[in-house]
Parts: structure tokens; C-alpha cells; sequence
């Protein structure tokens, strides 16, 4: 029997693909997809500093147009501007004002400088930041500064974007960003090197004790037996987390002859084993490992997911490194777990809370190395990332896409209202082909083909390419996507998208008639959704304000994308639609809609059934009991 309700994972390495467009007789590729201003992701606009500050300026004025949620626009800047009452001498100014409120690399600040007011206010209190934010346009912050809701609020419309310079976005509340329509960018790449060479700083200090030790030496001791450590070479590395840091702390603890594997749900196998690292389970990870670096972020899913539960499961002796996030880890359990045995040793950089209590038993086991978050802190690091976040913050003040954006998107209102209905079947597409995957091979091509009557030149198809690639990636991965780091997220797990405009006669009114989403070299789960050339593919169109699934493979269907959905391919044959509803019905399942597609009498159908809620294993399985029952499948929308 078939079911969808988890879709397998993108698994297919990073490529240096970029968006490429086929064409066949009928079609006529998009001139923008081979053009170098917004077809992959090297084209994405990224920041060029101006230096001529009355160019930028009117920029700054004239284009910035936040989106907030993909759909709702928020004050423009220059609404937002006459809206902030406080102005003080920054403010009198035409140029946007910048707070730094946490120390950042002089390069990055030059850089700012040479566009806007830069103010830089270290250690404020949060009811400072809460006073003072109404003032500025822009904030960079580190992970020290939170910038919560009420700091959100307290800037009165006038922030338009929060730049964290560094990766972990988990001191900015990024859902409050959102609703208040302030863009959110961080700096991905340029701590990665720092924060795993301090991974394996700890790791090798741990294991030999050299902290402890040379605090022993400075108070008078020579304690040669009692610092007697454990090597390195031969024992099993668990990196948790196979990102960016934890790949390279990966590679570097293979050099010291480290046998290395790795969690990660979401991670290519084939980028793991072209540095010779197994992908394995949670549980066969922390079973198996001596040693266990963490480098997952904090999220719901990750909070505490070192607990009591999961010490008692370790190998007795475990050391464990934690350059990530303080939260991945139960702290109370963790001094439970050091203080038995379980855990032998721990070097930590994070904590849940940031410094940790003075009476925090971490501070005063000796089996337990601490850094203070120092992990990005080299100067390398520090400089790179105030040069990544300067020109995010400069490319965001100026309306220009980001590509390290993590929250809302920019899109020029026209496009955005013009495309706004078709914004949802685009999502709603992406989700429903992505269930309909199967095998271990993962997602690398999709093909999205647009019937419309627009020239190509016409039609601006970034936003619905985003949201087609935010519905095949987000069921699968934390990530959050958007129209900004679509096609970033979308390069970094290996995925492909090609465009096609198709020209139809419907009028160019409409921007588009029909949206059909292909994806290539995968297995159905539900075979009659592929066509005949083995791509999966499915349809849809807008209908009266409503996305609708008009094509399943080469069967025409008409449903309403609402609540779920059942595919069941079945003999075409009388009462099958009764008998499936009865079914349904018998089991107390509601079902909005029905539709039936074949391809001629008497032979197959496709049977798209709608349901309020997802019907329990057993009803399924009634269902797949049906004699002419031949395939069906099971879609969340
Ligand atoms: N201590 C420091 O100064 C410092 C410096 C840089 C980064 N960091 C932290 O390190 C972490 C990783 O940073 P990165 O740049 O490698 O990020 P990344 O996004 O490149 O990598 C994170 C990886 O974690 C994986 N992941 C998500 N959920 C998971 C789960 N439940 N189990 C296992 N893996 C999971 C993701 O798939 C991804 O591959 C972040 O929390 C970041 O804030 C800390
Ligand atoms: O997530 C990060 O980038 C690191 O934790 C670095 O944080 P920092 O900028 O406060 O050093």
C-alpha cells in the first residue's frame, strides 16, 4: 500500500548547477533564465557597495519594498521614515541610519560607512536597544544582542533589516521579523573554518587534558600522573550535524586518523562519502561513538536532544564537543551524566544560557573545558563576517535580493500582486510532487513548465520558482525558505530547476494559464503520475481565486488544492466513486471533493479524492483492498 505522508529526502550532492531551460517545438525558454540577472543562483543580485552615497540614497528610497510572509506588504521606507517620531541627529539625515551593537570587523565597517550612518552602541541593556531602535534602519548584531519581539515592535516600522553577523539566527525571533515585515540576513560562510579548527582545538586539548593541566602547573603543581589523556587516532568521531562546520571538522579529524561518522537527516550521502564518512542513524551515532562533536542548529526539533535519554545510550567513557548551540544539549542531564561516568569528559563553547550562571555546576567539574562562544572569534573570521554582513545589510537597505536571507523576500509590488494567486499552487505543487517520490535516490531535476500568453520577457517567474522549490525542499529539511534563499537552499542540497514558458492562447491578462511541475530520475510511488518519458509530473491552474490539480501524469483531473488529497488509479468501472466514499464516510472521514480522470472508457482512471483529515492506517489500507483498486497513494497538501 501506498503512503506519502514523509517524502523522501533531497539526497543528491551540491552541484555547480545552474538553472538551466530546455526548449522543444512549442516552448520558448525564458530569456531571464539564461540571462545572468535572475536565473541561478550565481546570478541572484548580490550587494555591490555604491560609493556614491546620493546614487545609493535615492536608491535607498525609491526601491525598497519589504515583503512580509511572501504576501503582505508592509510600510515602504519612506512611510516607515515619516512614521518614526524620535529623530534625532542620525535620523535628520537622508541616509539610512545603522546600528552595530556588537563589536564587528573594521572592513565591515567601512563598508557601511561608506553607505549609511553608522552608530556603534556596544553592550546596551535590552530596554536600551528597545528605546533607541525607532532611530534606525538597519541593526547588525552577533549573537550576543537578542533582538526580540519587543525590540521589533519598539522600532515602530522603521527597521527594515536585522543583519547578524555570524550563522545562528536563534537570538533574533525571526517569526516576529516577519509579521513586522523586517528582513532578516545573517553571514553563513565566513566562520565556518574558525568554528570547526575550535572544534578541533577542544577535542584534541580534551582528550589530553590541557586545560586542566596548565591550570594545575600555574597554581604550583607537576601533576604528571593525574593527566594521563586518551588518543585520538583509531577512535570513532560522531559528528552530529553534516553542515558546513560539522563537514569540515569531519575532514580535519579524518587527517588525525579519526574514524568519522555522521547524523544528519538532511545531508547528501555522497558529499558524506567523498570525504569517507558514513551517514548513519541518531541512535547508531551515539552508540558507537568515543567521541561526539555537535554541530546541528538549535531548533524545536533539536532543543535538548541530549537528555538523560540519550546519555544513558552512549558508550560509558563518551567525550562530547559543543561548538553548536548550548540548547542541543540537557545541561542539567549532562552534569548527571559527567558526574556517573557516563560522560568522561566534555569541552563546551556554547551554553543555554549565555555566560552561564556563576553557580552553574559546568564551571566547576573538572571533567569539563569551557571556552566563552569563542568559536568564530579569530580575527579571519571576525573580518570576513562584518564584510558578509555589510554587504547583505547594504544590499537589503537598497531593496536588492540577498542570498543569505532568512526570513522575508523583496519583490516588486506589481509582480508580487499580479502573481500573488498562483503563489500558492506554486507551494502547493511543489509539496504534492515531492510525496509522490520514492526510492533512495533523492530529488536533483525538476522541470517547471508555465503555460502562459506573456512573452517570456514578461513574466517574472522568481517568486513561484521559489515557492515551487520551498515546497519540495521544506517538508524535508529545517530550512526556511523563501524567495530570497530559494535557489541558494535549492543549490546547496543539489537541486535543479529548469524553466519553460509554453506558449498558450489564454489571454495575457493573465501572467500564467497553467503551472506543470516535472521531476526527473526518481521512482513514483504513484506510477500513473509519470509520463511516458519517466518524469513524474503534475499540473495545475488557478480557478476563480483557487489553486486546482488538473493534471496526474497523462490523466486530467479537476480538484480543489485543499485539506489532502487520495490519487487511486483504478478499472474504469461504475460505483467506484461510491464505493471509495462510502468508505471514507463508514470511517467518519469528510471528503470536499472528487474528481475522475481517464484516458479512455472502460480501461484506467485516476480517482483525486479530497479529505478534510488524514484517514487512519486502516481506512488506507480498506481502500487499497478495493479490487479495481490498482495504485493509491496518500497527499498532504
Ligand atoms: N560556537 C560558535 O562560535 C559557532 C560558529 C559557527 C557556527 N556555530 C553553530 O554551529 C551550527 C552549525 O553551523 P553551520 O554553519 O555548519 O550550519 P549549517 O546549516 O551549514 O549546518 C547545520 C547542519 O545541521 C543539520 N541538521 C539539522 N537538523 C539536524 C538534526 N536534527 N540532527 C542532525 N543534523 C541536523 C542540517 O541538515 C545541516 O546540514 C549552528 O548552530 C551555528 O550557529 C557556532
Ligand atoms: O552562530 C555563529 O555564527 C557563532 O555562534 C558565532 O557567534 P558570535 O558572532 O557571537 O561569535
Amino acid at each position: 500500500m501506498a503512503s506519502a505522508s514523509s517524502p523522501n529526502p533531497i539526497l543528491s550532492p551540491p552541484s555547480s548547477s545552474s538553472l538551466s531551460s530546455s526548449s522543444s517545438n512549442k516552448s520558448s525558454s525564458l530569456s531571464f533564465l539564461n540571462s545572468s540577472s535572475s536565473s541561478s543562483f550565481s546570478s541572484i543580485p548580490f550587494p555591490k557597495l555604491s560609493h556614491s552615497h546620493s546614487n545609493s540614497n535615492s536608491r535607498f528610497r525609491s526601491q525598497s519594498l519589504l515583503v512580509s510572509n511572501v504576501l503582505k506588504t508592509v510600510d515602504s521606507p519612506n512611510n516607515s521614515v515619516s512614521k518614526a517620531r524620535d529623530l534625532d541627529r542620525l535620523a535628520s539625515s537622508s541616509k539610512p541610519t545603522i546600528l552595530v551593537s556588537e563589536k564587528l570587523g573594521e572592513a565591515g565597517l567601512e563598508l557601511l560607512r561608506s553607505f549609511g550612518n553608522v552608530e556603534c552602541l556596544y553592550d546596551l541593556s535590552p530596554e536600551d536597544l528597545c528605546s533607541k531602535i525607532s532611530q534606525f534602519d538597519a541593526l547588525i548584531v552577533r549573537s550576543g544582542t537578542k533582538v526580540t519581539r519587543q525590540v521589533f515592535e519598539a522600532a515602530n516600522g522603521r527597521l527594515k533589516v536585522v543583519g547578524r553577523a555570524g550563522v545562528g539566527i536563534d537570538n533574533v525571533d525571526l517569526q516576529a521579523a516577519t509579521e513586522l515585515g523586517c528582513l532578516v540576513v545573517n553571514a553563513p560562510t565566513a566562520n565556518t573554518i574558525a568554528a570547526a579548527e575550535h572544534a578541533i582545538a577542544l577535542l584534541a586539548s580534551m582528550a589530553r587534558n590541557v586545560a586542566q593541566a596548565d591550570a594545575s602547573m600555574k597554581s604550583g603543581k607537576w601533576q604528571r600522573g593525574k593527566y594521563v589523556g586518551v588518543s585520538l587516532v583509531g577512535k570513532t568521531l560522531a559528528v552530529m550535524g553534516f553542515g558546513k562546520v560539522g563537514s569540515e571538522v569531519a575532514r580535519r579529524a579524518k587527517g588525525l586518523g579519526m574514524h568519522v561518522i555522521s547524523h544528519d537527516p538532511y545531508a547528501p550521502a555522497d558529499r558524506a562519502r567523498a570525504i569517507g564518512v558514513d551517514l548513519v542513524s541518531f541512535d547508531e551515532a551515539i552508540t558507537t561513538a568515543d567521541f561526539i562533536s555537535l554541530h546541528m542548529p538549535l531548533t524545536p526539533t533539536t532543543s535538548k536532544v541530549f537528555n538523560d535519554d540519550s546519555f544513558a545510550k552512549m558508550k560509558k567513557g563518551v567525550r562530547i564537543i559543543n561548538v553548536a548551540r548550548g540548547g542541543v544539549i540537557d545541561e542539567d542531564a549532562l552534569v548527571r551524566a559527567l558526574e556517573t561516568g557516563v560522560v568522561a569528559q566534555t569541552a563546551l563553547d556554547v551554553f543555554t544560557k549565555e555566560p552561564p550562571a556563576p553557580d552553574s555546576k559546568l564551571l566547576q567539574l573538572e571533567n569539563v573545558t569551557l571556552t566563552p562562544h569563542l568559536g568564530a572569534s579569530t580575527k579571519e573570521a571576525q573580518e570576513g563576517v562584518a564584510v558578509e554582513i555589510a554587504e547583505a545589510v547594504v544590499g537589503a537597505l537598497r531593496g536588492e535580493l540577498s542570498a543569505t536571507a532568512v526570513n522575508a523576500p523583496m519583490v516588486p509590488a506589481e509582480v508580487l500582486s499580479e502573481l500573488a494567486p498562483y503563489v500558492l499552487l506554486a507551494e502547493k505543487l511543489g509539496r504534492l510532487a515531492v510525496q509522490l517520490v520514492t526510492g533512495g535516490k533523492g530529488v536533483k531535476s525538476v522541470k517547471v513548465v508555465y503555460g502562459s500568453a506573456r512573452d517570456p520577457d514578461d513574466l517574472d517567474t522568481r517568486l513561484l520558482r521559489a515557492m515551487i522549490t520551498k515546497g519540495i525542499i521544506e517538508p524535508i529539511s529545517n530550512s526556511f525558505i523563501n524567495l530570497v534563499n530559494a535557489d541558494f537552499t535549492a543549490k546547496q542540497k543539489g537541486l535543479r530547476i529548469s524553466e519553460e514558458r509554453v506558449l498558450v492562447d489564454s489571454g495575457p491578462e493573465y501572467p500564467i494559464d497553467s503551472i506543470q511541475v516535472q521531476i526527473s530520475d526518481v521512482g513514483s510511488k504513484f506510477a500513473s503520475a509519470l509520463l511516458e518519458n519517466g518524469n513524474i509530473c503534475i499540473e495545475g491552474r488557478v480557478k476563480y481565486g483557487i489553486p486546482h490539480l488538473t493534471r496526474v501524469g497523462s490523466f486530467s483531473v479537476d480538484v480543489s488544492l485543499e485539506g489532502n488529497l487520495i490519487l487511486c488509479r483504478q478499472v474504469d468501472q461504475p460505483g467506484m466513486i461510491g464505493r471509495v466514499g462510502n468508505i471514507l464516510g463508514e470511517h467518519n472521514y469528510n471528503v470536499s471533493f472528487m474528481s475522475v480522470g481517464r484516458t479512455s472508457k472502460r480501461t484506467k482512471a485516476i480517482m483525486a479524492i479530497g479529505v478534510d483529515e488524514e484517514p487512519d492506517k486502516d481506512t488506507l489500507k480498506i481502500i487499497g483492498e478495493v479490487p479495481a483498486i490498482e495504485e493509491f497513494v496518500f497527499l498532504k497538501l
